[in-house]
């Protein structure tokens, strides 16, 4: 990861042109000119450029541009292939290999590109202040929407399941707070594609600081407790739309909301005990009063998935709906909802929900510090392990 942030900050000058789609393996760049290539000039001056982000562009650009670096300037990887184990470097390698006999000066002006891309998309969200409302646009990994009364919070990375990755945490973040604030009578969390989400991305644990895995730990834990404080304080009636299978920590925070609606098609999964991690999002709390403490425990501590009529059947979920038509009776629903005098909301969430807040604070951080400890563990280790070995990428 040094080395990839290293290629990072030497990557190249900000050059406005038409990057259209940019697809992983880095490879798979489809650029809609054609004789346009990046000169030495645009190389360095592109490292000053990178200089200016204002925000980390995440793991996935940090590879490619890694990679399209290392093609750049030393042409195809015929580095020996790190070990299994070695999940940094077999990533970089990975990213760097994909690109196979990519000519150097493509692989140059692929760089030139993405930088570009990058800037005008890091720069862009970057400048909002912060509790001002930002256009869908200005996130990477959310669509967010307002209209008739109703913020929209749309989990938006698809090809992965709608994972979480440190930048979805963030973004999250910014949107509640910003919802909170803004003139829509509720707001809704979902998700694009197939899943609502699959919950923490596994491959935020390969991204290692200087400060090595302890560091790493901590601030996981510490971006978590501030993540799962924003669900805690959310003042204004909370909304899922589950239009299908949740996992982890996207199941859990569903107890800190105020009403869940569920696609047949969902499913909800805890695999904590599976992945040597413990449970979060105040779930040691929520879920034993939610379902009663037996059946929280076949979930959150032996992994039962349960359908979406199990979790109504629960208490989980409020209602669920038929796939087919889904999409339309809940927004119908929600849009009603939504007309509704919006301080009696608030109000009345405030009076059922005020008097747990302190615990469920005290909770959350417990919840935290314990999972800090889990994620160090031998088992958690080897369990993330085994996810991206067997999904070969690392
Ligand atoms: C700040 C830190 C806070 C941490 C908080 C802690 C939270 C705890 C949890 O959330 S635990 C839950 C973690 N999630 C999982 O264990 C799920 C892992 N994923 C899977 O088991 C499967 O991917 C699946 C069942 C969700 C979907 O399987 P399917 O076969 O239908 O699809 P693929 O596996 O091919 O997935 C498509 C691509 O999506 C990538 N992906 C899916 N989930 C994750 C994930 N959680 N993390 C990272 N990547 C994920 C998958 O790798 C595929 O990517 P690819 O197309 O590039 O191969």
């Amino acid at each position: 990861v040094a080395m990839a942030y290293l290629a990072w900050r030497l990557a190249q000058r900000w050059c406005p042109s038409s990057l259209q789609v940019i697809s992983f393996p880095v490879v798979q760049l489809h650029l809609n000119r054609t004789a346009m290539r990046a000169s030495q000039k645009d190389f360095e001056n592109a490292m000053n450029q990178v200089k200016l982000l204002k925000k980390d562009p995440g793991n996935e650009a940090k590879l490619k541009l890694y990679a399209l670096y290392k093609q750049a300037t030393e042409g195809p990887c015929n580095m020996p292939k790190p070990g299994v184990f070695d999940l940094i470097n077999k990533a970089k390698w990975d990213a760097w290999n994909a690109l196979g006999s990519l000519p150097k000066e493509t692989a140059r002006q692929n760089y030139v590109d993405l930088v570009s891309s990058l800037s005008s998309s890091l720069e862009s969200s970057s400048q909002v202040e912060p509790g001002t409302d930002r256009k869908s646009t200005g996130y990477e990994t959310l669509m967010v929407t307002s209209e008739d009364g109703i913020t929209k919070i749309m989990l938006n990375r698809p090809t992965k399941k709608n994972a979480l990755n440190v930048e979805m945490y963030h973004e999250i973040m910014h949107a509640l707070k910003a919802a909170s604030k803004d003139d829509s009578a509720i707001t809704v969390l979902t998700g694009n594609g197939d899943y609502y989400s699959s919950g923490n991305d596994l491959t935020n644990f390969t991204d290692i600081p200087p400060g090595g895995v302890e560091e790493k730990a901590k601030n996981g834990a510490i971006l978590l407790r501030e993540f799962v404080g924003c669900f805690i304080d959310f003042p204004k009636p909370l909304i899922a739309v589950v239009n299908g299978p949740a996992v982890g920590i996207s199941v859990t925070l569903l107890g800190l909301f105020d009403a869940v609606y569920a696609s047949d098609r969902a499913t909800f999964h805890t695999p904590f005990s599976h992945l040597g991690q413990s449970p979060e999002g105040c779930s040691s709390y929520t879920f034993p009063k939610i379902m009663s403490p037996a059946k929280a425990i076949e979930m959150l501590v032996f992994g039962k998935k349960l359908t979406a009529g199990e979790a109504c059947a629960q208490g989980l979920v409020t209602e669920v709906f038929p796939d087919s038509t889904f999409q339309k009776e809940v927004w119908t629903r929600l849009k009603a909802f939504a007309k509704l005098p919006p301080n009696a909301m608030r109000i009345s969430k405030e009076i059922i929900r005020n008097r747990e807040k302190e615990k469920l604070h005290a909770v959350n951080a417990e919840e935290c510090s314990v999972l800090q400890g889990r994620w160090l563990s031998d088992e958690c280790m080897n369990a993330v392990v085994n996810f991206l070995s067997r999904k070969s990428k690392l």
